[in-house]
C-alpha cells in the first residue's frame, strides 16, 4: 500500500504522517515513511536551488522538474521493495507535487511516467494565508501569489483523480488526524465508527 500526503507548504504533512504511522502500527501494520525531496545528493541540491530568487522562473522550474523526477526515481525501487515485504509506505509528497508546483504540466507528466500511482492521496487543503504564516520563507515558493496557484492546481487534480481525498487542514491537529484516519480506515478494514 502506497499512501501519499500532499498539500501546500506548511499544510501539516510532516505532523500528520507521524500520527498516521503510529496509528497504523497500533493497528498491527508495518509502516515506513519517505519524504520528497529526499536527503540524498539530488534532494540536497534541490533544497539549495529552492532558495534562489529565480526559483519560480520558467527555466528554473524546468530544471527543478527534472531534478525532482531524478530524486523520485531512486524512491521507486524502495517503495517496490517495501511493498513486497507487506510494509505500508506513507510518503510526504509525490510526483503530484511536481504537477502542481512545476510546469508545463504535460511535460512534467512525461518525465514522471515512471512514478508509481499512490493507492490513496490525502490532500491537506490549507488556506494560503495560514500557509505563509506557518512557513519561514526560506524557499521562494513560500509566497501567497505562487501558493494560491499551487492550491488551485491541487484542487483541479483532486477533481480529475479518484484516488484523492481532500482533508480540511485548517482544523486543529487532532481533528485533522481524525479525518485522515477515517479516510484511511476502509483501505485497511479498520472500523471507521470506532475512530474518535
Ligand atoms: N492542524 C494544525 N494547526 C495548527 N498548526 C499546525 C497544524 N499542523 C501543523 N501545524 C504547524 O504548522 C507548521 C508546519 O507543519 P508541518 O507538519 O511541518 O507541515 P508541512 O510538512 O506540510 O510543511 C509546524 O509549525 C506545525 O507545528
Ligand atoms: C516533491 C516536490 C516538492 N516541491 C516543493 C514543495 C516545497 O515548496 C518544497 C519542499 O520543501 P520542504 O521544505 O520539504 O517543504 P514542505 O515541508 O512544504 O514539503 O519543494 C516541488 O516544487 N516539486 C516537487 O516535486
Amino acid at each position: 500500500m502506497y499512501i501519499v500526503l500532499e498539500g501546500i507548504d506548511g499544510a501539516g504533512k510532516s505532523t500528520q504522517i507521524n500520527y498516521l504511522k503510529g496509528w497504523l502500527e497500533d493497528n498491527g501494520f508495518k509502516v515506513e515513511t519517505i519524504v520528497e525531496p529526499t536527503d540524498l545528493e539530488v534532494g540536497n541540491l534541490i533544497r539549495q536551488l529552492l532558495t534562489r530568487s529565480d526559483a519560480t522562473s520558467d527555466t528554473m522550474q524546468k530544471t527543478l522538474g527534472l531534478l525532482f523526477a531524478a530524486d523520485r526515481l531512486v524512491l521507486m525501487d524502495k517503495i517496490e521493495k517495501l511493498e513486497s515485504e507487506r510494509t505500508v509506505v506513507i510518503s510526504d509528497r509525490s510526483f503530484y507535487s511536481s504537477l502542481v508546483y512545476q510546469k508545463p504540466q504535460d511535460w512534467i507528466r512525461e518525465i514522471n511516467k515512471f512514478a508509481k500511482i499512490p493507492d490513496l492521496v490525502l490532500l491537506l487543503d490549507l488556506d494560503v494565508k495560514k500557509s505563509v504564516e506557518r512557513c519561514d520563507g526560506t524557499d521562494e515558493f513560500e509566497n501567497e501569489e505562487f501558493l494560491t496557484g499551487v492550491k488551485e492546481n491541487y484542487l483541479a487534480l483532486s477533481r480529475e483523480n479518484d484516488n484523492f481525498k481532500i482533508i480540511d487542514a485548517n482544523n486543529g491537529p487532532n481533528k485533522v488526524a481524525s479525518d485522515i484516519k477515517k479516510a484511511v480506515a476502509p483501505l485497511f478494514d479498520i472500523c471507521v465508527d470506532c475512530i474518535r
